[in-house]
């Protein structure tokens, strides 16, 4: 029997596994089986997190979409694990070190119970997103259906498209999406932000996950409209980002400066399951 916890970041869903006390494979063909909202435990994401594989850091995290592939990064995910280590009694620091496929992370839960995650620096150059253009900093520009659109495109380890929009509620997030997540001009695949701004310290974004749909929030995501909203449209340094499923606060000096995102973590329940 596996044990595992429920736990989501506002909303966006995670199966998180404790793979540091128990020897655990998944092929992707598991991978989506659980992750089916019907026959299995659903979830946007799962989590894997396992015993360190290099000295100063505490565990590996690993990352694998619905989809059953495996990514280089989850923001939500990352506030999930700070608190799951803890709780379940696999370290007792508050200042916990990770590292994924593409670094090293390091995350605190704050006395509020808010988790803080330094995400790294942002990176702009295309060949490290990746994406298929000749390097214009911030603007490029796509056509969907024969309608143009401009975009801002970001790695944060993994990559992310961002569009602004006039209104989130009546963006056509799901065609966009789905056309640009696999677009050519994303060899490895892409996130796609809708990010409409607010103020210069507000923005509403809704995010069409690589590998899932929509969710109700995407960490990453809230940090990739965050840099790209400072780039394109000179917002703040602090900016508040409103998903669906509620707000995360980013914080981000400017270019070659490391990223700063805090928001909550939840648990939602424990269980054991067959494979
Ligand atoms: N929900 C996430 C991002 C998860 C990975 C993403 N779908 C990808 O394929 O890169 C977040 O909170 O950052």
């Amino acid at each position: 029997m596996l044990s595992f916890a429920k736990m989501h970041g506002l909303g966006n869903d995670f199966m998180v596994v404790d793979g540091v006390s128990q020897q655990i494979y998944f092929t992707e063909g598991q991978i989506r089986k659980l992750g089916d909202r019907h026959r299995g435990i659903g979830f946007d994401q799962l989590l894997l997190i396992e015993a360190p594989q290099q000295p100063d850091v505490d565990f590996h995290y690993r990352i694998f979409n619905a989809d059953g592939k495996e990514v280089e990064q989850c923001g939500n995910g990352a506030r999930c694990l700070a608190r799951f280590v803890r709780q379940m009694g696999l370290t007792w620091k508050h200042k916990i070190r990770v590292s994924t496929m593409k670094g090293i992370m390091d995350l605190q839960i704050l006395r509020n119970g808010l988790v803080s995650v330094d995400m790294g620096v942002p990176m702009l150059e295309p060949e490290k997103i990746p994406l298929r253009y000749a390097n214009q900093e911030t603007h490029y520009q796509v056509t969907v259906d024969g309608i143009s659109h401009q975009f801002g495109a970001v790695s944060m380890g993994n990559p992310h498209c961002v569009l602004t929009v006039d209104d989130v509620k009546t963006a056509n997030v799901d065609a966009i999406g789905q056309a640009l997540t696999q677009h050519t001009l994303f060899p490895e695949g892409a996130n796609i932000g809708f990010m409409q701004i607010v103020e210069r310290d507000e923005i509403r974004l809704r995010v069409f996950e690589r590998g899932v749909g929509e969710t109700q929030a995407c960490g990453t995501g809230a940090c990739a409209s965050a840099v790209i909203g400072r780039l394109q449209h000179q917002m703040s340094q602090k900016v508040r980002v409103y998903l669906p499923g509620g707000h995360l606060h980013i914080d981000w000096p400017g270019d070659g400066q490391r990223l700063k995102m805090m928001g909550p973590a939840e648990f939602v329940f424990q269980g054991f399951i067959e494979l």
